[in-house]
């Protein structure tokens, strides 16, 4: 097992060496950038206030100063390049789900076509990786970070309100065992398909403080590494309390044992640029375009591409 780890290390180090949110030694030397290009979202998770415009300030996923269109994310990447030295990934971390957003994949054809260079990484819930996998490889994405807040669905169903897949809302258990089995069969085949994966855990002191590790269990052999990330406590989970950090750390310490831990998250905007520790975004760029006055995101808007 360890052997197999260390191959798999060492067929990823060429893009691990380079990325801030795979590599903890080079998160404060080199840096990224998050196109906020994907608004929507089918799954609603209880924790997850999404918010758009000049007033959401607030430094945490989630949050953009308004939706990149993408006939200015040429321009918008050659500024970034311009003004922030070491830039070497592009990101797209929503504000909404990646995958649910033909954005996307749009946006990284644009990438492709002129910044062949950046590394292309994307972050998703998992509903639809099944599904995407094999484009998000033949676009070329190297990484891929898959949200796995639970694989046990009466735990789940805590932590989601519900889930939108094959056109219907499925709500409580129902929905979270749709959303485990899809997460896991897409995190198998992207890793078959060569993608290299990282599994964010949101820290639930009162939901799923316990349970964590059996994720890191479950998924030790797919998994390049998992980034246990403190509930901000917002939304529908405004009442729970954050972890502590002898929590964090003790939860991180256990699933080490089955998966490295990524310590140095910074718990980005969706428009992030540079540094993950600077917290900046290019706001100018932004103002110019930003209509959307203090808009919170219509959880309900589910129009999807391949409907
Ligand atoms: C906004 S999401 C965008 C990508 C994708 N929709 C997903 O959920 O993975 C980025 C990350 O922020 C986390 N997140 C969102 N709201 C949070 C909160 N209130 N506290 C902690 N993490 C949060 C998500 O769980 C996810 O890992
Ligand atoms: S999947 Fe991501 S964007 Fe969607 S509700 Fe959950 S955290 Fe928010
Ligand atoms: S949220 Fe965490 S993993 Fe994502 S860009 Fe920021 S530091 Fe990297």
């Amino acid at each position: 097992m360890e052997e197999n780890r260390q191959k798999k290390m060492l067929k990823f180090s060429h893009i691990t060496k380079v990325h801030p949110c795979f590599n903890e030694k080079i998160h404060d030397k080199v840096g990224r950038v998050h196109l906020p290009v994907a608004p929507r979202c089918n799954i609603a998770c209880k924790f997850c206030r999404r918010s758009l415009g000049k007033e959401a300030c607030e430094h945490r996923p989630g949050v953009a100063l308004s939706v990149l269109k993408l006939e200015d994310v040429e321009n918008y990447l050659n500024k970034v390049l311009k003004e922030i030295p070491n830039v070497k990934v592009v990101g797209i971390a929503g504000p909404g789900d990646s995958l649910f957003n033909k954005e996307t994949f749009e946006t990284l054809e644009i990438i492709n076509e002129k910044f062949p260079d950046l590394i292309k990484c994307i972050s998703t819930n998992g509903l639809l990786l099944n599904k995407y996998y094999k484009k998000l490889a033949d676009l070329n994405v190297k990484t891929v970070t898959v949200t796995v807040n639970a694989i046990d669905p009466e735990i789940l169903k805590d932590i989601i309100e519900w889930v939108y897949y094959d056109k219907k809302i499925h709500h409580g258990i129902e929905g979270a065992k749709i959303l485990i089995e899809n997460q896991i069969d897409g995190i198998k085949k992207a890793y078959d398909e060569g993608l290299i994966i990282k599994i964010n855990t949101v820290l639930i002191p009162e939901i799923n403080m316990e349970h964590v590790v059996d994720i890191a269990k479950e998924l030790k052999d797919f998994a390049y590494m998992q980034n246990i990330i403190p509930l901000i406590p917002l939304y529908k989970m405004k009442h729970l309390r954050a972890p502590t950090c002898e929590e964090i750390k003790r939860v991180r310490e256990e699933c080490e044992k089955y998966l490295p831990q990524f310590r140095a998250c910074g718990q980005c905007r969706a428009d992030s640029a540079g540094l993950i520790k600077e917290k900046k975004i290019l706001e100018d760029f932004f103002k110019e375009k930003n209509k959307e006055k203090n808009k919170k995101l219509d959880v309900f808007d589910l129009k999807h591409f391949s409907h």
